[in-house]
């Protein structure tokens, strides 16, 4: 439905994005997983024809979108990070404005901004000027904008960031709703691993500007079918250990967390004996040691060897 080859673009001496083949087949609910910085806007900037790659195409029904922008335009629904709202202005009037901007008027105009009101909730507020509602809310109207038109295709960018518990539950729900119940094709970019993982068909993950891994959860996660991940909790974390960790030869990734370390090595019934022996000799209290079932952070982890939210 809508496919990416090839796409590039270089600002200056930054490669922000590096040959980047991406498609969304129509009803999917497609993930774009990557750390700040990793290329996911520009991508998406590209995709929805605002920004010109330096190289490769976009495709959406098999025409090229870069030379033929309408077809695309028309079908597609873009929620940026930044809020684009007038604060003065009413939720009501902010998406007639942007309802006009599409060419709607009228009746229709008005049902479809009732409609969408309704969709994120925010119904009984459509009176109120922007200026007096939270980031959520504000979020959550940016999404009811992109839906006027009707779109086939949703790409949203981070719409989760920064925003309080219940906007984004919200949020997350309706992406839920509008994929299942209407079918709507969805590209959904985030650095958060546990949202792509609940709401995602199928997962891209993106670094340096590159897709470095594709496929379902359950795929990405079987790359670690040969690891396992093992969580200490110790309210005694001492480098000395810390590096004797990394030094031992079953193990590949240590991590510091809040609580202790979280290990990634080979699957081997000697690890958790190696892991009770080297707290011995530093003397770590361990106080629980557990091992837990890979997620994409570990899946991100063994690809990069960094954390996905460094
Ligand atoms: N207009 C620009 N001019 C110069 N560099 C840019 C521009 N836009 C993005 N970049 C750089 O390109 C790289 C990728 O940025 P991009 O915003 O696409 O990443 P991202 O994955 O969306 O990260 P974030 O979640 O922080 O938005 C970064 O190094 C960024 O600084």
């Amino acid at each position: 439905m809508l496919e990416v080859n090839g796409l590039s673009k270089t600002f200056k001496d930054v490669v922000a994005v590096n040959g980047v083949n991406l498609s969304l087949q129509a009803g999917e609910s497609v993930g774009l997983l990557g750390p700040n910085g990793a290329g996911k806007s520009t991508t998406i900037s590209m995709m929805a024809t605002v920004l010109q790659p330096s190289a490769g195409g976009v495709y959406y029904n098999g025409q090229d979108s870069l030379k033929h922008t309408q077809a695309l335009r028309k079908d597609l629904g873009v929620v940026p990070q930044d809020i684009a709202l007038y604060e003065e202005l009413t939720a009501y009037e902010n998406l007639q404005f942007f309802g006009r901007l599409y060419g709607m008027k009228g009746k229709a105009l008005k049902d479809k901004i009732n409609e969408v009101l309704d969709l994120v909730g925010l119904a009984d507020r459509k009176k109120h000027r922007i200026k007096t509602y939270s980031g959520g809310m504000k979020r959550r109207i940016n999404i009811a904008a992109s839906l006027l038109h009707n779109p086939k295709v949703l790409i949203m960018d981070e719409p989760t960031v920064g925003i309080d518990p219940q906007s984004r539950s919200y949020i997350l729900a309706l992406i839920r709703k509008l994929n299942q119940e209407q079918n709507m094709t969805v590209l959904y970019t985030s650095h958060y691993m546990e949202e792509v993982e609940k709401l995602c068909d199928r997962i891209y993950v993106m670094d340096h500007g590159q897709i470095i891994a594709e496929g379902t959860k359950e795929a990405l996660t079987a790359l670690l079918s040969d690891e396992e991940t093992v969580i200490i909790e110790t309210h005694d974390k001492k480098d000395a250990f810390k590096a004797a960790l990394v030094e031992d030869g079953l193990i590949k990734q240590v991590i510091e967390t809040q609580t202790g370390y979280k290990v990634i090595a080979d699957k081997t019934d000697a690890l958790l004996g190696n892991v009770f022996e080297l707290a011995k000799t530093h003397q770590v209290a361990v106080r629980t040691l557990s091992i837990q079932t890979p997620t994409l952070e570990d899946v991100f982890l063994h690809l990069t060897g960094r954390k996905l939210r460094d």
